[in-house]
């Protein structure tokens, strides 16, 4: 298993003509200045396939895309920050502008987005609006390493809190979550990471997920969260 992460790692970096050593993180490859500026990057689609994505994401990826031909699915874009109203949304709700925390956090970006292709999180998130649900297909790249081998519980709880939100479809909080680790989730393996909504009650959305390998012989997870949409009325902080 390491060594077929070490191959991919090898191919991620010969993809991009640089010699072996240690990679670095998209921030530290470019002057501070690009992250304010560059429109290009801010508005890049991540949800797409790259050179570090598996046979497996590819396969299931096209399949999906097929899916959203009739229109019944709907592959969700993954932008690395969030569009102007979603973050008006949030603003309103947790920013105090006397604070002048405008400008620090105009750098602020989705965590899951900020490694090089391949060695984070590559995931694409496709939703079935009348069914209420969605399906993430997910694979964890070497930096996300827990156990040797392993990728860790935290980035696995990271992906199921946004395949989770992903079902909510709105300015919500998470308030809850609770995951059952069953088995160990492979480095650099795909999985799929199935959501619902289950439940609405006003403000609050409640959710599950079940995570599973590709063929779906393997239970990995199974998580219950709860969501709060945003009471813009209301300040949380
Ligand atoms: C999020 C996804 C969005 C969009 C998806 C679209 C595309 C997907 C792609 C990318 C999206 C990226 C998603 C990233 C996801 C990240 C999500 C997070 O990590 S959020 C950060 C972690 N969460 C927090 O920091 C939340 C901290 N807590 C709070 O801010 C507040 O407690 C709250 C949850 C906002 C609720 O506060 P409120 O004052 O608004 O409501 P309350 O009156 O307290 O409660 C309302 C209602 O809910 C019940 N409740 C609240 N918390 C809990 C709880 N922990 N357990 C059980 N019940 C809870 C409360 O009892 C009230 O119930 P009621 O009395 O029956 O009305």
């Amino acid at each position: 298993m390491l060594r077929s992460c070490t191959a991919g790692l090898r191919s991620i970096w010969a993809l991009r003509g640089r010699r072996e050593g240690a990679p670095r993180l998209s921030t530290d490859l470019q002057p501070a200045r690009r992250l304010f500026s560059t429109e290009k990057v801010i508005h890049k689609d991540w949800a797409l396939p790259n050179p570090s994505w598996s046979k497996d994401l590819k396969l299931l990826f096209d399949q999906f895309m097929k899916k959203c031909e009739d229109g019944s699915w709907e592959r969700l874009p993954s932008y690395k920050r969030r569009s102007t109203q979603e973050s008006e949304d949030f603003t309103t709700y947790f920013l105090d502008p006397k604070l002048g925390e405008e400008e620090r956090l105009s750098q602020a970006q989705l965590f899951t987005r900020g490694f090089e292709d391949g060695l984070g999180f590559e995931y694409v998130i496709f939703k079935n609006n009348d069914e209420k649900r969605t399906v993430c297909l997910f694979q964890g790249g070497p930096y996300l390493q827990g156990v040797p081998g392993l990728l860790h519980g935290g980035a696995m709880a990271t992906m199921i809190d946004i395949a989770l939100g992903s079902c909510t479809g709105g300015a919500v909080m998470t308030a809850n979550l609770n995951i059952n680790f069953k088995r160990p989730v492979p480095l650099c393996s795909v999985v799929v990471i199935n959501s619902q909504l289950d439940k609405l009650e006003g403000r609050k959305l409640f959710l599950s997920c079940n995570v599973r390998s590709v063929d779906e012989k393997t239970l990995y997870s199974e998580a219950t969260g709860l969501f709060i949409k945003v009471d813009p009325e209301k300040r949380s902080t």
